[in-house]
């Protein structure tokens, strides 16, 4: 079902383009990534999609066919690149006031566990680290209870470790109460998590799909045999299975062997003709 979707949005600051004519769909349930790299328009589309500004063109429809920013903005909680928490409050106070803003104390008690809150729980917010910044902050926006999360570069900053604690308790949401997510990124790897991802460079969507069916579409899967006699052989395949009944038909004649699956690097390179980062 689709939740949101939006038709050649664009938005122009003077004379540059920041989001040039970008249409998307958000299906109820998914996981869906912006991946682009730095100024390629993600905060401007996100900006759009949560009526902090206004489109120049385009269209932006919530549900069915709501296209009142103010219809939707209780169902969906957004979390910034930079934080809007008071650092000199505690966490608790932190939560606490935006429980009380909407009548949601009962919430708050999952949530502290579920982002393991607790040992912080008294904590004046400025001292926390990066990590645990950013699991406050995600608490506090999903306490009003929304249907749709939004995430602007949420670990940009963060360690490999940290990273992977929060896309873990990002996806555990998702699967057991069906939330939304949306979110930038312009880490590759971070991108994998969503079920589908949407490219954009200098403004534009320059492709869309699943992983898999982008990693299928823009890049090749390289298996390099050595053969006891010397001799070696590149080829291209659909899939990893393809290279393992290769390498069992002739296991008796290789040497060596060399698998390259393609990548969302790969992926990018072949889109744009150059490097993310
Ligand atoms: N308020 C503004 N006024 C003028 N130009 C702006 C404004 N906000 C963004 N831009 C420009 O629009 C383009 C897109 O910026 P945006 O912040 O959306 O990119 P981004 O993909 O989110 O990048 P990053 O990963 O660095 O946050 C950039 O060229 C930026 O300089």
């Amino acid at each position: 079902m689709k939740l949101l979707q939006t038709t050649a949005l664009t938005k122009k600051f003077g004379n540059h383009t920041a989001v040039d004519r970008i249409s998307l769909t958000i299906n109820q349930g998914k996981m869906v990534a912006l991946l682009g790299p730095n100024g390629a328009g993600k905060s401007t589309t996100i900006n759009m999609l949560i009526g902090v500004l206004q489109p120049t063109s385009g269209q932006i429809i919530f549900g069915e066919n709501s296209t009142n920013i103010r219809n939707y903005r209780s169902k969906i909680g957004v979390v910034f690149q930079n934080s809007v928490l008071d650092s000199k409050l505690t966490v608790k106070d932190n939560v606490m006031l935006r429980a009380k803003m909407y009548s949601q104390s009962g919430n708050v008690q999952a949530l502290v566990d579920k982002f393991e809150l607790n040992s912080i729980w008294k904590q004046k917010y400025a001292s926390l680290s990066g990590g645990q910044k950013r699991r406050v902050d995600i608490a506090r926006a999903l306490i009003s209870g929304p249907k749709l999360l939004f995430l602007d570069e949420p670990s940009t900053g963060l360690d490999i470790q940290t990273r992977t604690k929060i896309w873990e308790i990002l996806d555990q949401l998702r699967k057991e109460t069906g939330l939304t997510i949306v979110f930038t990124t312009h880490y590759l790897e971070e991108s994998q998590n969503a079920d589908y991802i949407y490219i954009i460079d200098q403004g534009k969507l320059i492709a869309e799909d699943t992983v898999a069916g982008l990693q299928k579409k823009y890049t090749k899967n390289i298996l390099q045999l050595t053969y006891t006699t010397g001799e070696t052989k590149m080829m291209e395949l659909a899939n990893k299975d393809e290279a393992i009944k290769i390498l069992s038909e002739q296991a008796a004649d290789i040497n060596d062997f060399e698998y390259r699956p393609g990548t969302m690097d790969d992926v990018f390179m072949n889109l744009t003709g150059k490097e993310i980062r």
